[in-house]
């Protein structure tokens, strides 16, 4: 039996000795690459964070003491030492484990939520609980140095700061990257800790012989620890952080069991608020991921366990599509620029980074600043381009609300992932967008159909100098161009087969309102298929077509709540136009982690379920009975 078979839980993990822990991390680390090359997934920040978070496990109680991962991508190490090793096979696959940590999974996990910069909030309010309930537990924290760019981690951080009386645990695991390197003055801060490893283990070293020599070692450590804080303030911008009310302990090789522990262990007798600076290596241990220029790894698809080379289906996705006509558009516009929150790559903005360097901001990951910054830049006489995924949107609403569209500035927002994603679970999928941008006085919102609407709209989106504009297309990859039969208004005439139906399609879907079209002409359904292009503002032509057929059906990746049908049933509702609508679109619940496909079919998203679902509002339909606007 290996070692890591025989780990159960962390009480498994406190029983072995040094050597143990050097044997089980090489496991774990082979473990890991065999497994996620299989499935695809977070290797690289797992590969980074094993002799930390065995650390954490040894020195802390979990689940009495609460751990919690910033993002949670890098949580595959907890999860191994917690009991779900053998599920590994299912990870991010429907009904498998979460890729991040899921309170339903285990009572060792905390917090679910992938969006970064969280985790140091949820530790204030989970500390200010314990203390209130009497209940002496610890809280700590695995922070990455990318989730510390986010401007939550220094509300927290403030508030924690002030709970002197309060045990939290802060371990940064800074390797100095996000995707790719870490932007900022706080990373440039961070590595200039990280160049002074020699001064703390010069300090260890020194307080371990101290401490061996009674009487004269006691004084003689108060001195040297004196010194320390005296060199610190003088040498070290360590400072900050103990300026601020926090101790700081560090910089500890996050690769080294008894450098992490030690550190580890003088955090938890501190008893307050207390920083561990660890330095990791993303990708540790596979060469392949530590030597990946882009991103080592960050996330995989499926690859070779050997040479790390992606040996999953390649294929041309809505990104490359929007990279490519970004950076021809570069060349025509020089007031474009592009903004990205610690995603270039994955945004597609790196092509166009490439030709214009000064004209692509990475921000870090921080949405409202990116959002608002933007605002900033189009006062200033640019067109700036916010390329975020769908999902992150939720965090830069206000911004968008009130210091973009208030201000009547011409910002171009691209939101990739829009709509369901798949393998990263609830709080990925890019469900929320199209609702929250139905509260914006005066946007602008497009749908590309294919990729020749996506460089069109695009080119329509650039050209708004007084208004936002947002273009939003799917985790997928790009299906064949769909010609439209006419252009009516904005709206794109798709298919006609008769007037019962008022099938409108948002974005990709039309793909699938074509092939729903198909089904039902074959049980004599007339109907036509029409992609609005711009969903907001609702266009007028839409109202008017409605007012010649039986029935709308509308068809969105969006939630429904607040969605486009929603929002064209009101349209409707304005314009005295009695023709039903029914919405189709994402229940609004949290949908779990599967292949997009999968959870669309669940949800009863698919050409079979829209044209079956039309069939029997038809068969049922009555003119009087069909006044209902949304589905039961
Ligand atoms: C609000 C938000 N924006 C963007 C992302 C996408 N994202 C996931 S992990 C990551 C980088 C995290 O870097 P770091 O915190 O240093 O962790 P590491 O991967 O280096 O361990 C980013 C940008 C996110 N999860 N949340
Ligand atoms: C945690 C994280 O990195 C997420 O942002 C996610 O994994 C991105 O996945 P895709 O880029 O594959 O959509
Ligand atoms: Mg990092």
């Amino acid at each position: 039996m290996t070692l890591l078979e025989s780990v159960h839980g962390p009480a498994d993990l406190k029983r072995l000795g040094p050597d143990e822990l050097v044997v089980l991390a090489e496991e774990i680390r082979r473990f890991l690459v065999d497994k996620v090359a299989r499935t695809g997934g977070h290797l690289g920040p797992n590969l980074g964070v094993v002799e930390l978070t065995m650390a954490v496990h040894r020195v802390f109680d979990s689940p009495h003491d609460s751990v919690v991962f910033d993002t949670g991508h890098q949580s595959y190490v907890h999860k191994i030492l917690t009991g779900r090793r053998e599920n590994f096979d299912t990870l991010r696959q429907k009904g498998g484990l979460s890729g991040y940590p899921s309170r339903s999974e285990s009572e060792h996990d905390v917090e679910e939520n992938s969006h970064a910069s969280t985790a140091l909030s949820y530790a204030d309010g989970l500390a200010k609980a314990y203390q209130l309930t009497g209940q002496r537990r610890h809280v700590v924290a695995v922070v990455g140095d990318g989730a510390l760019t986010g401007g939550m981690c220094w509300e927290a951080l403030n508030n924690i700061a002030s709970g002197t009386d309060r045990p939290v645990v802060i371990v940064v695991n800074d390797n100095g990257r996000s995707y790719s390197p870490t932007i900022g003055g706080l990373a440039d801060h961070l590595s200039s800790l990280r160049l002074q490893p020699g001064y703390e283990r010069a300090l260890e070293r020194g307080k371990n012989a101290l401490q061996g020599t009674p009487f004269v070692g006691k004084p003689l450590y108060a001195a040297l620890h004196a010194a320390k804080r005296g060199i610190k303030d003088a040498l070290s911008p360590q400072a900050m952080f103990e300026d601020l009310g926090l101790k700081y302990i560090g910089p500890v090789d996050g690769h080294d069991h008894l450098a992490l522990e030690s550190a580890l262990r003088r955090a938890k007798s501190f008893g307050g608020p207390v920083i561990v600076h660890t330095v990791t290596r993303k990708g540790n241990g596979f060469a392949p991921a530590e030597n990946h220029e882009a991103d080592q790894m960050h996330a995989t698809g499926v690859i070779d366990p050997i040479t790390g080379e992606n040996i999953g289906p390649s294929k041309r996705t809505w990104t490359h599509v929007f990279a490519d006509e970004l950076a021809t558009l570069g060349g025509e516009r020089p007031d474009l620029v592009a903004i990205t929150a610690a995603m270039r790559g994955p945004t597609g903005l790196d092509k166009f980074a490439g030709l214009y360097p000064d004209r692509c901001f990475d921000v870090g990951i921080a949405e409202q600043h990116a959002m608002t910054s933007a605002a900033g830049l189009a006062m200033g006489g640019l067109h700036p381009v916010v390329a975020i995924y769908a999902t992150f949107l939720n965090r830069a609403f206000d911004q968008l609300l009130l210091d973009v569209a208030m201000h009547k500035q011409g910002v171009t927002v691209v939101l990739d992932r829009a709509g369901i994603t798949g393998p990263d679970g609830a709080s990925h999928h890019g469900m929320w967008d199209l609702s929250i941008c139905g509260v914006i006085p005066g946007i602008h919102v497009a749908a590309p159909r294919d990729a020749a609407s996506l460089r069109e709209e695009l080119r329509e989106a650039v050209r708004i100098p007084d208004a936002p504009s947002v273009i939003r297309y799917p985790k997928a990859s790009v299906g064949p161009d769909l010609p439209a039969l006419e252009r009516n208004g904005t709206v794109d005439v798709l298919h006609r087969s008769g007037s019962d139906v008022l099938l409108v399609t948002v974005g990709a879907f039309a793909e699938l309102g074509l092939a729903a079209a198909q089904r039902l002409a074959d049980q004599g359904i007339g109907v036509t298929v029409v992609d609005p292009r711009w969903v907001f503002p609702v266009s007028s032509d839409l109202v008017t077509m409605a007012a010649d057929h039986r029935l709308v059906v509308t068809v969105e990746d969006n939630g429904r709540h607040g969605g486009f049908g929603w929002t064209l049933a009101a349209a409707l509702r304005d314009a005295s136009v009695d023709t039903p609508l029914r919405d189709l679109g994402i229940p609004q619940t949290f949908h779990e982690h599967g292949e997009r496909p999968e959870v669309l079919a669940d949800i009863g998203l698919t050409a079979q379920d829209v044209s079956r679902r039309i069939t029997e509002w038809i068969a049922a339909a009555e003119p009087a009975e069909m006044g209902a606007t949304v589905e039961k």
